[in-house]
Parts: structure tokens; sequence; C-alpha cells
């Protein structure tokens, strides 16, 4: 089983939310914000902020509201934004290519050092400036390049093979796309992006009415 959070998963999902809006906040040049208004901003009640932040200390004064800024950056710093990351893609099609190209990431400090295929194809070709290397190579990179988070976009059929070479190589994180509940040990975080099961879910939401109004007129 992946490794347990120690705050709740449902309080750390928030975080990047928070991360985000007050980003956007700073970006406005807006300096301060009181609890009320940053829960009306977010869809949050002013409680939930509260009681999430104080998981962490607490932040925010009464009758001031928060100092959007301290606030930003007592969250990066939460969140880890206050160092750097070493990442490898393992799968350099659609999705890898396009989280590799991706600059917003490298700028929140997620860099990139190595992408790795099977395709002969694609091997020895550049995404920027960073070659794609046979994913034989992958225990000897791993072994020489502080890797933090190996980024897994390839399919779902090589997938648990991968992410076991991945941790016996001693890869303590993995940020997961590919549609498969990969099994790793209790030592390891495992973050799973299912986009398909996101994108089922908007489909599930535009046909609810109906699924209701049809098994009302069922009955
Ligand atoms: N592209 C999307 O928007 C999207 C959406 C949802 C889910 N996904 C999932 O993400 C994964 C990748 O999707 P994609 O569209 O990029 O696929 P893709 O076919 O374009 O790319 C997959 C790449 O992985 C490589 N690969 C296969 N086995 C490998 C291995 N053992 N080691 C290294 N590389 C290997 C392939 O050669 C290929 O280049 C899939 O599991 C897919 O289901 C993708």
């Amino acid at each position: 089983m992946a490794k347990k959070s120690i705050v709740s998963m449902a309080v750390i999902r928030r975080l990047p939310r928070y991360h985000r809006y007050l980003e956007e906040l700073l970006k406005n040049d807006i300096k301060r914000i009181s609890s009320k208004e940053l829960s009306e901003k977010m869809g949050v009640t002013a409680s939930q902020i509260r009681q999430d932040l104080n998981n962490y200390g607490g932040f925010g004064q009464q009758g001031y509201g928060y100092n959007v800024e301290e606030l930003y950056n007592t969250i990066s710093k939460i969140l880890g934004l206050d160092r750097t990351y070493n990442t490898i893609v393992i799968g350099a099609g659609n999705l890898g290519q396009a989280i590799a190209r991706y600059t917003n990431f490298e700028r929140k400090g997620f860099k990139v050092k190595g992408i790795f295929d099977i395709k002969s194809d694609l091997i020895g070709t550049k995404i920027k400036d960073i070659e794609i290397m046979d994913i034989d190579k992958l225990n000897e990179f791993i072994s020489n390049n502080n890797i933090d988070i190996a980024i897994l976009c390839i399919p779902k059929d090589n997938a648990q093979k991968i992410a076991d070479r991945l941790t016996k190589n001693g890869i303590k994180a993995i940020w997961n796309f590919s549609p498969i509940d990969l099994r790793v040990p209790d030592d390891v975080i495992l973050e799973n992006v299912h986009l398909s099961d996101s994108l089922l879910t908007v489909s599930y939401r535009l046909n609810e009415e109906d699924l209701f109004k049809n098994s009302t007129e069922e009955k």
C-alpha cells in the first residue's frame, strides 16, 4: 500500500486550490482578504478554511483577515514549493511530451531531468533540450541523478512492471497517468491522475437528470 499522509487527504487536496487563488490575488495586487471574502471566492466555508489552516498552526487575525502574501508564502512552503524537484517522464507519447513541454511545472520547481521510451524512432530525439533515452538506461540514470518524482505516461499493460522497477531503484514518489491501480511499497507516494475517470464524471453529470427521470417513469 502506498504511503499514508499525516493530515487528511481531503485537506491536502484543498491546499493547491488555496495556493492558486492566493496567487491570483497577489497578481491582482490584493494585499489583504477577509476570511469571508476568501471563502466566497472559493466556494468553501470560512470555518473550513480556518480548520484546514489550523492543521499547520493557523493563520490570519480576527477582524483583519489574511495577509495575502504571507498566506501565499506559507502555503507554498507547506506544499513544498520552497525547493526544487528532479523528475523523470516515462513514456514520451502524447501525454509524456505535453507534460515535459509544460513550462509552468518547471516554473514551480519541477525540473524534468530525463525522458524515457521504448520506441527506437523516439530515442535520441529531444523534447526541449532533453534527449529521450532508452528505457534500458533507467536504473543507471536514477542512481546518478537524485530523482524525486517519476511521471508515468505509458500504457497500462507496462505500468506495473515499470513502477516496480522505479521503486526498486529508490524512487519514492510516482505521479501516475496510466489508467491502472498500481501496487507500490508503503514508503512510496502514489498520486493517480485518471483523466478518463474525470471525463466520465462529466458525462455522468450531463446525463444524471435523464437517469432519474427515466427511473421515475419506470416506477
Ligand atoms: N493523452 C491523454 O490525454 C491521456 C488521457 C488519459 C489517460 N492517458 C493515459 O496515459 C498513458 C499515455 O497516454 P498517451 O496518449 O501519451 O499514449 P501514447 O501511446 O501516445 O504514448 C505512450 C508512450 O509510452 C511508450 N512506452 C510504452 N511502454 C513503455 C515502457 N515500458 N517504457 C517506456 N516507454 C514505454 C510508448 O512507446 C509511447 O511512446 C496511457 O496509459 C493513457 O491511457 C492519456
